[in-house]
């Protein structure tokens, strides 16, 4: 695991010098990945490396479990809390469609919970520009493979040091790494919603992505959950379609 988190380390210093940029910055939620990735980036550029906490209604236990990653691995902090900018933004947009006879409920919590995503990721890109950083993701290879995550939201990123880690060798990592324990054995959650954990909402659990994954033998039905997430997402995982004259 030390010779992986060496590679990735000197990974990320290669991307501050290519892209010509000062340092690394990463929102840090409270959850497994982004300590990890926290973790990774005051390795790589010690004196240029930026957590950035962006409570939304989160649940206490988020932000305390956020800045004792943040306190433990020693990058700087800055806490940007999103609750009243989502709250004036999202009551405009519900106004709007409630008039226009386009709201629909069973849209609302997912359209509310992936402006959250989006709003972490414009703070995060603000300050990027300031700071002269670049933004870091923490999608690991099971998110990355299922989709699980918000296109521009906690996508829009710049570079992705995590990506070919399924959850369980993040998790491995976040041990060596020296994550507090309590953020290790937590339950991942998006935390976009009250009660939300990543299996419930996907039918299907981690260990089952992580071992389809590894190309072993997985239940029919979880295996037909991961395929469909998959095929549905193809879209996220690459550039937008271009409209071209010549085609
Ligand atoms: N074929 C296609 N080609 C091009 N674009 C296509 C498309 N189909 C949909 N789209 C576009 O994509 C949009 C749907 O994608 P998106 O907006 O991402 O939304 P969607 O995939 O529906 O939802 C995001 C999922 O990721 C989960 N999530 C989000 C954030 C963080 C985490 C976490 O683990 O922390 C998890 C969240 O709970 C939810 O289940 C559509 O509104 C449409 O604009
Ligand atoms: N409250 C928050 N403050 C700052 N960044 C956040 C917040 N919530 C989510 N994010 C960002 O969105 C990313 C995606 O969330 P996700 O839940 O997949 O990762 P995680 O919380 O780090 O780990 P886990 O999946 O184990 O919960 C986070 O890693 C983090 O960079
Ligand atoms: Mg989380």
């Amino acid at each position: 695991m030390e010779e992986t988190i060496d590679k990735i380390v000197q990974w990320l210093r290669d991307q501050v010098k290519e892209a010509n940029v000062k340092g690394l910055l990463v929102g840090v939620s409270g959850g497994l990945d982004s300590a990890v990735v926290a973790n990774l980036i005051k390795r790589a550029v010690p004196d240029h490396s930026l957590g950035v906490i962006m409570p939304l209604d989160s649940s206490p236990d988020s932000v305390t479990h956020a800045e004792k990653v943040i306190e433990k691995c020693g990058i700087d902090k800055i806490t940007i809390d999103l609750t009243d900018t989502h709250k004036v933004m999202y009551t405009q947009i519900q106004d709007q469609l409630k008039q226009k006879k386009e709201w629909k409920e069973q849209n609302d919590q997912l359209s509310n919970a992936n402006l959250r995503a989006r709003l972490r990721m414009s703070t995060s890109y603000a300050l990027a520009t300031n700071y002269n950083y670049l933004v870091v993701g923490t999608d690991n290879a099971s998110e990355w493979y299922t989709g699980y995550f918000t296109k521009y939201g906690d996508g829009g990123v710049d570079i992705l040091p995590i990506i070919e880690f399924t959850k369980q060798e993040v998790r491995e990592m976040a041990r060596a790494l020296g994550v507090p324990d309590e953020v290790v054995n937590k339950k991942p959650s998006a935390d976009l919603w009250e009660g939300q954990t990543d299996e419930t909402e996907m039918g299907t659990s981690y260990d089952k992505i992580d071992a389809f994954l590894k190309g072993e033998e997985i239940p029919i039905k979880d295996k037909e959950i991961i395929e469909k997430m998959h095929r549905r997402t193809e879209h996220k995982r690459k550039a937008a379609n271009q409209f071209r004259l010549s085609n």
